[in-house]
């Protein structure tokens, strides 16, 4: 079985991701890419569906873990009867050579350097890959302290300082060695293509290790935020940029699949995939942060993806734009604490969910204002995404919370996110006078009149004056913590009685412990069995709404909260459950760490008495 999920740490390189328990386990990596399969994955299943420890092979006394300063080098330090060991993992980042045109995505490797501290203490070594998320058995060849194991198009070669031993009936690679104080014996595995020869030589750990860390100080070294909540940020940001996907500028909602939102219960799904909404906040997030080359890559990965037919535009794609995504289940493996089923793909991938017309251009408006130059063209599936959303605003959508009900609701969100796009494209040919070229003079007087109603039906039919409150859908009376978002849109101030009333509604009606759930699971609303936990994003907007109205002590004392929700390295998944007090969902999750950075950028601007928002609508 794995570890808890608070119990894992990230490693990265910015084409995939692999999951380290405390006890040095490594439970989940995909190769090539984010979204491969996977070749190590007891996250979700026992030993027989992979993994890779290093650890001590006597009892452990204490364990202590951390990342090295702004950086994705994990250290875990083991201290027992003989002495001290410290395990430090890392993968190497892709990045592009001084005299190259594309980046190298080629090479992938996980290093792991263990370093005796103090005494002698015995280690083992013990490497069972599983290709296929867990089910295909690798062709092993082995000799001395090198390995390849080859399934299919993947091959991985393994390299450790003592001689290995092969266990051929479990397909098992182990060794037991010692280390001693001041010693460093480094284990490499890299993935290249089973085509191919295996790489001739092992990389050069130490160098890759100094390479590693120079490269992740110096991305943290340009973050903006000096505030209070600076080092939480920075952890926040580099966890968000490890979810980049560096050869296309694709980023994905977390690294994983299927880490359940309720523990044994069926909402586990596949977040490996760029979500137009995710995607478009972590850049909004990344943006605050001061990281306008990563929002470049995504707006230019934006435009491939949408600009062919603006009205065919998904709500997700893969990382390097695919379009099908279609969802299946791996039935032989068990799920993260029995919670079934496991899934891959996501059937979310061809809803109808009218707030991604509106994240989108709200984007672009932001990208421009942050100073990125426009690419030519970018006018073209602006005027097309607002022609849709000009002919479909009245139409029952599915929602930013993908319920798997049906089409049946007009969700106020949805209908908020139209009007944010009608906005933003006026906005942008009258701030700054863009698609002047498209001769829009008469479309402008259009879309300007297109707002307008939007903004009154919002008024009108989003605000139930029984409940007092912006709810879920036109004429229900059941909550929904994506409202809170109204203010950031810039729609209403955050002072308008409106809003004042709608989140005391939410505090008294939608949260558990102070915690926000994103709606009622009772209502049945999202067509799923079962309940979810606190959402973790909607408590951040929670304590944005506070700032904005100057209750700025409790904005601070939710945002402490929330930090102090993340496992002891900084991470967090997409939910919280107050009665577990457990983290659950997929895990790390881009909303929460966008939260985390949006909400600290808030609070601060608004203790300098800085506006966030943009101006009032309505
Ligand atoms: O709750 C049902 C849905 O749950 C997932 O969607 C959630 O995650 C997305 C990625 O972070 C996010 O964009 C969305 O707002 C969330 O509701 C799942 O991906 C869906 O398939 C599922 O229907």
């Amino acid at each position: 079985m794995s570890a808890p999920l608070e119990h894992y740490g990230l490693i990265g390189d910015t084409t995939t991701v692999g999951l380290v328990s405390r006890y040095g386990s490594l439970d989940w990596l995909c190769l090539p890419r984010i979204d491969s399969d996977a070749c190590f994955a007891k996250l979700l299943g026992r030993d027989d569906h992979g993994y890779w420890t290093i650890r001590p092979a006597t009892a452990i006394r204490t364990l202590e873990r951390r990342y090295r300063r702004d950086t994705l080098v994990l250290e875990t330090e083991f201290a027992c009867e003989s002495g001290r060991v410290r395990l430090i993992d890392f993968m190497p980042p892709c990045v592009a050579p001084r005299d190259a045109t594309r980046l190298v995505d080629e090479a992938h490797d996980v290093i792991r350097i263990v370093e005796g501290i103090e005494g002698e203490v015995p280690m083992h070594s013990d490497l069972r890959a599983r290709f296929g998320y867990g089910r295909v058995i690798p062709w092993i060849q082995c000799a001395g302290g090198r390995a390849t194991l080859t399934s299919g198009p993947a091959a991985l070669a393994f390299s450790s300082p003592a001689s290995l031993d092969p266990d051929w009936n479990a397909a098992r690679l182990e060794t037991n060695f010692a280390v001693r104080a001041g010693q460093r014996l480094p284990f490499t595995l890299t993935f290249y293509p089973s085509h191919e020869l295996a790489p001739a030589h092992p990389v050069d750990a130490e160098q890759e290790l100094a390479r590693t860390e120079r490269h992740w100080r110096e991305w943290a070294g340009r973050c903006r935020y000096q505030g209070r909540w600076h080092d939480a940020v920075v952890r926040s940001l580099l966890t968000l940029k490890a979810l980049t996907y560096a050869p296309t500028g694709g980023i994905v909602a977390a690294p994983t699949t299927s880490l359940p939102e309720e523990l044994g219960g069926v909402r586990n799904w596949d977040y490996r995939y760029c979500w137009l909404r995710d995607s478009t906040l972590t850049l909004d997030a990344l943006m605050r942060g001061g990281y306008l080359e990563e929002a470049q890559a995504w707006r230019d990965w934006l435009m491939r993806a949408v600009a062919g037919a603006p009205a065919q535009l998904q709500i997700m794609y893969g990382v390097a734009g695919e379009h099908r995504l279609t969802e299946i289940e791996l039935p032989w493996l068990p799920g993260y604490e029995e919670s079934r089923p496991v899934r891959i793909g996501n059937g979310a991938y061809d809803q109808f969910q009218l707030d991604v017309y509106g994240e989108v251009l709200n984007t672009l408006y932001d990208a421009h204002a942050h100073g990125l130059p426009d690419l030519p063209h970018t006018w073209d599936p602006i005027v097309e995404i607002v022609d849709f959303v000009e002919k479909s605003w009245q139409r029952p959508d599915e929602g930013i919370w993908e319920i798997r009900g049906g089409k049946q609701l007009h969700f106020t969100h949805s209908k908020l996110m139209t009007w944010v796009a009608v906005d933003r494209a006026v906005r942008m040919i009258e701030e700054f006078g863009v698609g002047g070229q498209h001769r829009l003079e008469k479309r402008l007087q259009r879309w300007r009149a297109l707002r307008e109603e939007i903004r009154l039906d919002l008024l009108d039919r989003g605000f139930n004056t029984r409940v007092g409150a912006f709810t879920q859908s036109y004429g229900s009376d059941a909550l929904d913590a994506s409202v809170l978002l109204i203010p950031h849109m810039g729609f209403l101030a955050a002072d308008d009685p409106r809003m004042l009333s709608t989140v005391a509604a939410i505090e008294k009606g939608l949260t558990r412990d102070g915690l926000v759930l994103r709606y009622a699971t009772e209502t049945g609303v999202d067509g799923l069995p079962g309940d979810e936990a606190t959402f973790l994003i909607c408590s951040f907007w929670l304590a944005d709404n506070y700032a904005m109205v100057g209750r700025l002590d409790e904005a601070e004392a939710l945002l402490d909260r929330l930090v102090s929700l993340r496992n002891d390295i900084g991470l967090l998944a997409e939910e919280y459950s107050p009665e577990l007090r457990r983290q659950l969902g997929n895990f790390p999750q881009a909303f929460s760490h966008i939260g985390l950075v949006n909400t600290a950028h808030i609070i601060e601007a608004r203790r300098a008495g800085k506006e966030v928002s943009l101006p009032s609508a309505a």
